[in-house]
């Protein structure tokens, strides 16, 4: 399954001939990238998914002005939004590159729109596989996405070392699911029905998506980015079966491409989390449970999963991250630190390289002082 073997087609991306020149300024707190490499660290170092979102009025303030994609297509913009979180909470442990994960299906040619009460909205999904000839053949991820690559140089800059900055990426199936239901979706008919009626074509597709979330990311390392995460924020919705025939094979792809291609240049190796939200422990995240051949150091864990039960389904090999309730943040100042200090206990008990996070994505509604004291609660009960 290791793709050391395999010789891939080097992306043309400008920094090629530039990562070699770059300077950054010296990294001030490694936990991060410690915890992914499976260190167990003296605290958890803590980060939450979203961060730079609708729950901070500096955001809000930003977003007056700009259109979502406005903000993620300006560099400017989009470096600033990074580091709003990161101004404000000094307990913070990392910062990731303020984007989404749709900018693969517009490089792909698609239009995507976020609509504001509906999300986002594809208006030309892929309904047969003849759709797929809406598609660009080869995509020129410098020139389609070379925004993505500006916005981590810059911010790596503006971080000035404080954190490690993550760059990241949708999984194929996830980025496929929105490709053919249109947006968002409850039942997933129309995505997974291309699993039963085309399951050839879906490879395919699955395959060329792949190709450029690898390129994408493989240009966000060499503009800066020290760590990558992959968000398989549908993997839950598949049968075990299909995840293991459609969804992994698509996303070892990604992985091993990515860490091929940066050997291959020379570029020192680094870690990437998977965040297959939604994946029962016992049959598709064991097939997860080593880095050497998954490409895959870290993997993200939703509120639903029992961080001791997890490691005892996937050994110490794999580093974890994860996994309070997003709605914790609604508990209160005492239901905040005792949950903290409950689920910190089970991570500690479970052992091994743990990155605290949420389960999912911090959502609108928090107050910034309960992100604030979460993080405050996260310091203290996640000491070892
Ligand atoms: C599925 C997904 C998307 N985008 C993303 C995922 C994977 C993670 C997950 O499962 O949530 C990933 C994402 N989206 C965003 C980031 C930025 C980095 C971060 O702080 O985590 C990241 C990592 C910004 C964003 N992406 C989006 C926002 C809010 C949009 C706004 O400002 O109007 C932000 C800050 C929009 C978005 N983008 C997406 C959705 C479903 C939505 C709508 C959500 C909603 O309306 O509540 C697609």
């Amino acid at each position: 399954m290791s793709g050391s073997e395999t010789k891939y087609d080097i992306p043309q991306l400008a920094g090629i001939e530039t990562w070699k020149d770059q300077t950054w300024p010296e990294l001030k707190n490694d936990l991060l990238l410690r915890a992914a490499r499976g260190e167990e660290t003296p605290r958890a170092p803590v980060w939450v998914m979203r961060q730079a979102g609708r729950y901070l009025p500096e955001f809000q303030e930003i977003r007056r002005d700009h259109s979502f994609f406005e903000c993620c297509q300006t560099p400017s913009i989009a470096c600033a939004l990074t580091l709003q979180p990161i101004d404000r909470y000094p307990l913070l442990d990392a910062s990731i590159i303020f984007c989404d994960i749709l900018v693969v299906p517009q490089a792909l040619g698609m239009e995507v729109l976020m609509e504001p009460t509906k999300g986002p909205v594809l208006p030309s999904p892929l309904v047969t596989p003849s759709d797929i000839e809406r598609l660009r053949t080869t995509v020129d991820v410098q020139k389609e996405l070379g925004y993505v690559f500006e916005a981590i140089t810059l911010t790596r800059k503006g971080l000035a070392g404080r954190v490690p900055l993550i760059g990241f990426c949708g999984a194929p199936w996830t980025l496929m699911a929105y490709m053919c239901e249109g947006g968002g979706s409850r039942t997933f008919e129309k995505s997974k029905s291309w699993l039963y009626k085309y399951p050839k074509e879906s490879k395919a597709l699955l395959k060329r998506i792949a190709d450029v979330c690898a390129d994408l990311l493989i240009g966000e390392v060499l503009a800066g980015a020290q760590m990558l995460q992959v968000f398989d924020s549908w993997a839950g919705e598949l049968t075990p079966y299909q995840f293991e025939t459609f969804a992994l094979p698509a996303l070892l792809h990604v992985s091993h491409k990515v860490k091929s291609v940066l050997a291959q240049l020379g570029h020192p190796t680094i870690t990437i989390t998977l965040f297959p939200k939604g994946v029962h422990a016992n049959s598709s995240l064991r097939l997860l449970a080593d880095p050497h051949t998954t490409g895959y150091d870290t993997l993200g864990l939703d509120w639903a999963l029992d961080p001791v039960g997890v490691r005892e389904i996937v050994g110490d090999k794999v580093s974890l991250q994860g996994n309070y309730d997003p709605v914790v943040l609604y508990g209160g100042k005492e239901g905040i630190e005792s949950e903290v200090k409950r689920v910190s206990e089970r991570w500690k008990e479970a052992g091994g390289g743990w990155i605290a996070n949420l389960g999912h994505g911090i959502t609108p509604a928090v107050k910034t002082e309960d992100m604030g004291w979460f993080l405050e609660c996260v310091h203290r009960y996640s000491k070892r």
